[in-house]
């Protein structure tokens, strides 16, 4: 990372000798900000003496009252109220926060019930529409009461394939208020991404979307859905409903001999009767979300009511400064676990847009205009969002003046510091750039934002309240002072442990995903330092893909973030570490993906080697650097490294639904005879002197 210069003290991880790194924001008044203001709430509550940030948050990991400070705090609405914050027990068993407790998830989201707009929903076209909370609520009634109508009971799955829309608000939140477990795929996922989904959680109902626009091309869904349907009828689904196509309204039809119903058909069959919010359990399960793996199935991640509002509430309010009538715009997908994080905008009152289609069509800067005329104060998107709109030279205020802009956030992959201070640069000076982490198994952040804290570029700013997030080294040992890269843990109970793995007998597939590195701690798989001069936090990519070669450890982050000066002329990257059987050590290679059909010269390559050897150390220098068609990506557009590694160094994968772009992972096995191709490549410039 720029702001980090290695040392000669290997081998192992590279100490490092740590600097502040450029400050890109700070609050004009920190006692205005959110977590300012919780931390006077909690001292006056209990007549403490917290005096900042970092007193505030170990208090938050040292007494368990400071989840029920955050329960008064944030408003939690239930019928019978907590006496207890927690019954104790191991991480691995879940441990039951708030026991005794009464609530409902959606009567917490849908706290709103006016006529302000509480939800506007956008299209490629420009055109959008507003929906008042009010006309939510009568929407949330009516699909409640048709659910009811056709047997749906608390604990039941309710499964839908959606365009982030009204509609998917809507049958979430009807499905939470019966105490039902919600589940969403995206329209871009295929059949069997779907299938592999919903054949182990066996909804009873599921909503599918029929036909919508993508890049302005219109995408006929149903030979997917037809397909969809065909095989989960033998898995217990009781009802589909058909959402009319998101372009004509009209309604289409499947190809199927199960009965289908129309949405407008399902809708006539509820009782006219008040919508009701059944009382449940804070522990009750809510949804469930998907881990990506990138082969063999996904693992069903379920998570508690209690734990998902407790949880993204905080994130929105005390990590992104959200409250009533905010606007907060995250541009995603209903696959990702940001759009159900997103809701907790509507929980502080906030109102949420959401856009389904692609952000390049017609054009970015129709799309970022939006953002601007929309008096948008929250923006949340992905790294590769920002690098797209950096490699083609576009300035955003060139376009509107983004004057209610307040955050700026970037997740789904590491933001590398450049990503950071062009963002800045490029945006008003009021505005906040910040990234968080944590992700699908908490469907909430371990670090983040802190906007009482000034913000540094490439860091994430603070531990969020609450997690006791550590770096451990390999023995397992707190190394959180000594600016060493380490593991991301967790070792001490929060409200979103999942409840465990939808059908994981035994607990066997949760203790293996989380527990088996160290025991009784949750380990992440985050590679991850602390600045010791700043506090703020770095990750340099996922630990099962730190590049090790001759015993030199580090992440593809670091990379990454060297290779971000290049934007212009390449689209992306991704690195990995290649060791066949054959191999005595690891090596490094670097796959490039160029912008707009330009080739990776021999002199790019050497100006790409030696600003690696520049801003980290000759040892960083990958062995080869190639230039590829595709970079493999999930459906959330995160790199897929641990599959390329695996190809590269000679295993064959048989890729998930979770791969956006399966067929680009075929790219990668030639490199396994790596000499071969090197040689043929000798051959080839030999022939062309
Ligand atoms: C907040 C996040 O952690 C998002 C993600 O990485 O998926």
């Amino acid at each position: 990372m720029s702001n980090e210069a290695p040392t000669t003290l290997a081998p192992g991880i590279m100490a490092t000798q740590w600097t502040v790194p450029k400050q890109i924001w700070q609050h004009p008044n920190p006692s205005h900000s959110r977590p300012e203001q919780f931390r006077r709430f909690v001292n006056h509550k209990h007549g403490l003496n917290l005096k900042d940030y970092h007193e505030l948050h170990n208090y938050s990991i040292s007494d368990w009252t400071f989840w029920k400070d955050l329960w008064d705090y944030l408003g939690i609405i239930s019928s019978v109220p907590p006496t207890k914050v927690i019954i104790e027990a191991p991480l691995i068993e879940s441990p039951e926060f708030f026991p005794g407790s009464r609530l409902n998830y959606a009567e917490n989201i849908l706290i709103r019930n006016d006529d302000s707009v509480s939800c506007t929903v956008a299209r490629e076209s420009g055109h959008f529409s507003q929906y008042t909370s009010r006309e939510i609520r009568e929407k949330v009634r009516r699909m409640a009461n048709a659910m009811r109508a056709n047997g749906l009971k608390v604990g039941d799955r309710v499964a839908a394939v959606v365009t982030n829309s009204i509609d998917a608000i809507v049958i979430a939140m009807a499905a939470a208020s019966i105490g039902a477990i919600y589940s969403s795929t995206a329209t871009d996922m295929g059949a069997q991404g779907v299938l592999d989904r919903y054949k182990q959680i066996k909804p009873k109902f599921v909503f599918a979307e029929t036909e919508v626009i993508y890049a302005g091309k219109l995408v006929d869904l149903t030979p997917k859905i037809s397909h969809v349907v065909e095989e989960l009828k033998h898995h217990g689904v009781d009802h589909v409903i058909l959402l009319p196509s998101t372009v004509t309204g009209k309604d289409l039809k499947i190809k199927s001999d199960f009965k289908t119903l129309t949405l407008a058909q399902f809708l006539s069959t509820g009782k006219d009767v008040p919508l009701v919010f059944e009382q449940l359990p804070f522990n009750h399960p809510l949804i469930i979300l998907y881990s990506s793996g990138t082969s063999g199935p996904p693992k069903c991640i379920v998570h508690s009511a209690g734990g998902i509002l407790m949880q993204t509430k905080k994130d929105v309010a005390l990590g992104l400064d959200m409250w009533w009538g905010d606007t907060y715009f995250q541009y995603t997908s209903c696959a990702w676990m940001m759009w159900n994080a997103m809701l907790g905008g509507l929980a502080v009152g906030g109102r949420l847009i959401l856009y389904d289609g692609s952000p390049f069509h017609p054009d970015i800067k129709q799309f970022l205009k939006f953002v601007s005329d929309q008096k948008v104060t929250h923006f949340g998107t992905s790294p590769r969002f920002v690098g797209e709109i950096q490699g083609r030279g576009i300035k955003p205020l060139e376009l509107g003046s983004f004057e209610a802009l307040r955050m700026f956030f970037v997740t789904g992959a590491v933001v590398t510091p450049p990503v950071y201070e062009w963002a800045a640069s490029v945006l008003p000076p009021t505005t906040h750039v910040m990234s968080a982490t944590g992700g699908t198994d908490i469907c909430s952040t371990f670090v983040g934002a802190c906007t009482s804290m000034p913000a540094y570029a490439g860091e994430f700013q603070v531990k969020v309240l609450g997690m006791k997030t550590e770096v451990y080294d390999y023995d397992g040992k707190v190394i959180d002072d000594t600016g060493r890269k380490g593991e991301l843990v967790c070792s001490r109970a929060h409200p979103s442990i999942p409840l465990g793995f939808w059908g994981d007998v035994g607990r066997k597939k949760f203790f293996d995903a989380y527990f088996a590195r160290f025991p009784g701690v949750w380990t992440h798989g985050d590679f991850i330092a602390i600045n010791p001069t700043t506090k703020g936090l770095l990750i340099f990519g996922r630990s099962d893909g730190v590049l090790n070669p001759s015993g030199i450890r580090f992440g593809s982050a670091e990379i990454y973030a060297v290779i971000d000066k290049y934007t212009a002329i390449i689209e992306d990257t991704i690195c990995i570490g290649q060791r066949r059987p054959q191999d005595k050590d690891e090596r490094v290679l670097l796959f490039v993906k160029m912008r707009d059909g330009r080739i990776l010269t021999e002199a790019l390559k050497a100006d790409i080697r030696e600003s690696i050897k520049q801003a980290l150390s000759a040892r960083h220098v990958p062995a080869y650097i190639f230039q590829v068609e595709e970079i493999p990506l999930t459906v959330n557009n995160k790199k897929i490294e641990i599959a390329v590694k695996q190809i590269v160094s000679g295993a064959t994968m048989k890729p998930s639904g979770t791969v956006a772009n399966p067929e680009s992972l075929q790219l990668y096995y030639k490199y396994f005879e790596l000499e071969k191709l090197l040689a043929a490549e000798k051959e080839k410039t030999k022939a062309k002197l």
